[in-house]
């Protein structure tokens, strides 16, 4: 999407944003994407549809920081768990649901790993202005996430497969029966994303960081991100652009393996660069299929993934991957040391960790770590992790490479005898 920016009222200074927040005399204010709405300029007033989305912080974690071998004050968690369906996803979903309502559309699909279908479902319920169908890989959802769907009243769809079959067929499934599409390859929900780093920039008084680090799944949020930046440069309203750092789960690393391995890096932001469909058909023929106990990044075909490359060519980026080991105990951390966030989440901790061990990332250079999800959108995975040497363990995780709870907060059985619970309290 492409603005003519000669023909927008866009404020001078981004300080006037900020006075929206405190006096919120226009009810879009409330909102942490619609309070940019210049910034996004595609739908007129009385046509957006918000729930309060983005009313999401900064948290500056010196804990987190440390475990990442980063300075104290250096590095910062901008926690979208926070968000009415407890994920970033809100951010894009507004947008998309008023591009939806001004097209006059009554229906509305994704294909969803989780968060996108309990984001769609919750814009669905709370406005009455959409019935909402969502397409799910069967077993490839977390518990959190399926049951904010189904208790959001959207038809929901278990598809045998997983996300990237879920993904082609409700493409066709809304090209035939005319329902409007709201996954991310849908170019409205990018702009609302957008709006996390106007937030984010907004927080750290309008200085940019020297890094972003976000983990990589369909590279929506990678693509918006480096939409954003790069339009606030052309606008004038920053002057330099953070670098990006997007951080794949090893067992679903396409973007790693292209850009890291492939070469793509050296070459892409041109048209002779794009991924064509024969270079999954490949992989997919080789039996390839994406696993990983961050079950929203479980993604091998990137939708945004030619996007994705221009954002990281603009913003001089890396990608890196890391293991479901490495995420669990990076999740652990923010956990303890932070707000809590779930699986895919971590990755943006784990590799923090492993650019700093590279010397890639500076122990000084400050850095933004985007939480995607809330700690309770998979609570199984966290009682599997914190129980240690249990059977949930052995179950969940080990098959995924996991062999040790290296931060686990293990729970205390005691018997109902006082003597032995002022034991146990006397340790504690
Ligand atoms: C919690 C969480 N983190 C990360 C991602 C990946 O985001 P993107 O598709 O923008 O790369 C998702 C996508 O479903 C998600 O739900």
């Amino acid at each position: 999407m492409r603005y003519d920016w000669d023909r927008v009222a866009v404020p001078g200074s981004l300080r006037e944003f900020e006075g929206r927040w405190s006096t919120r005399r226009n009810p879009l204010d409330f909102s942490g994407v619609w309070r940019f709405r210049e910034l996004l300029p595609f739908a007129p007033e009385d046509k957006i549809v918000t729930i309060g989305e983005g009313q999401t912080i900064l948290q500056q974690s010196n804990s987190v920081a440390r475990y990442c071998g980063m300075n104290d004050s250096s590095l910062f968690l901008q926690y979208e768990g926070l968000n009415p369906s407890g994920s970033f996803k809100d951010n894009g979903m507004t947008a998309a649901v008023t591009h939806a309502h001004m097209v006059g559309a009554t229906q509305a699909a994704c294909a969803s790993t989780g968060n996108t279908s309990a984001s769609l479902a919750i814009f669905g319920s709370c406005t009455g202005l959409l019935r909402v169908l969502v397409f799910i890989g069967s077993g490839k959802i977390a518990y959190g996430k399926l049951s904010q769907a189904l208790d959001y009243n959207a038809k929901t769809i278990q598809l045998e497969g997983d996300f990237d079959d879920a993904m082609q067929r409700v493409r066709e499934v809304c090209s035939q029966a005319g329902i409007y599409l709201c996954n991310s390859l849908n170019p409205f929900r990018l702009e609302g994303q957008k709006a996390i780093i106007f937030r984010i920039l907004e927080s750290l008084a309008w200085e940019p960081p020297d890094w972003i680090v976000v983990p990589g799944g369909n590279l929506g949020n990678t693509s918006a991100f480096g939409k954003a930046l790069l339009e606030l440069k052309e606008l004038g309203l920053i002057n330099r652009l953070p670098r990006l750092a997007v951080i794949n789960a090893a067992g679903a690393n396409t973007l790693h393996e292209l850009y890291e391995r492939d070469g793509l890096r050296w070459n892409h932001g041109r048209p002779d660069a794009t991924v064509r469909e024969d270079y999954f058909v490949a992989m997919e023929a080789g039996g390839r299929r994406a696993a990983t106990l961050a079950s929203a990044i479980e993604i091998n075909r990137p939708v945004n993934l030619n996007k994705a490359l221009r954002a990281l060519d603009a913003c001089d980026g890396v990608v890196r991957e890391v293991g479901d080991q490495e995420i669990l105990d990076g999740k652990a951390q923010v956990g303890a040391g932070g707000f809590g966030c779930e699986p895919a989440s971590g990755a943006s901790v784990a590799g923090v960790k492993q650019l700093r061990e590279e010397g890639v990332i500076a122990a000084s250079d400050r850095v933004v770590c985007i939480l995607t999800g809330h700690q309770l959108k998979d609570p199984n995975v966290t009682v599997a992790y914190h129980s240690g040497k249990s059977d949930d363990f052995d179950r969940l995780l080990r098959p995924s490479g996991v062999n040790e709870a290296v931060h686990a907060n293990s729970p205390v059985a005691v018997e109902n005898d006082l003597e032995k619970i002022m034991e146990v309290v006397s340790r504690f």
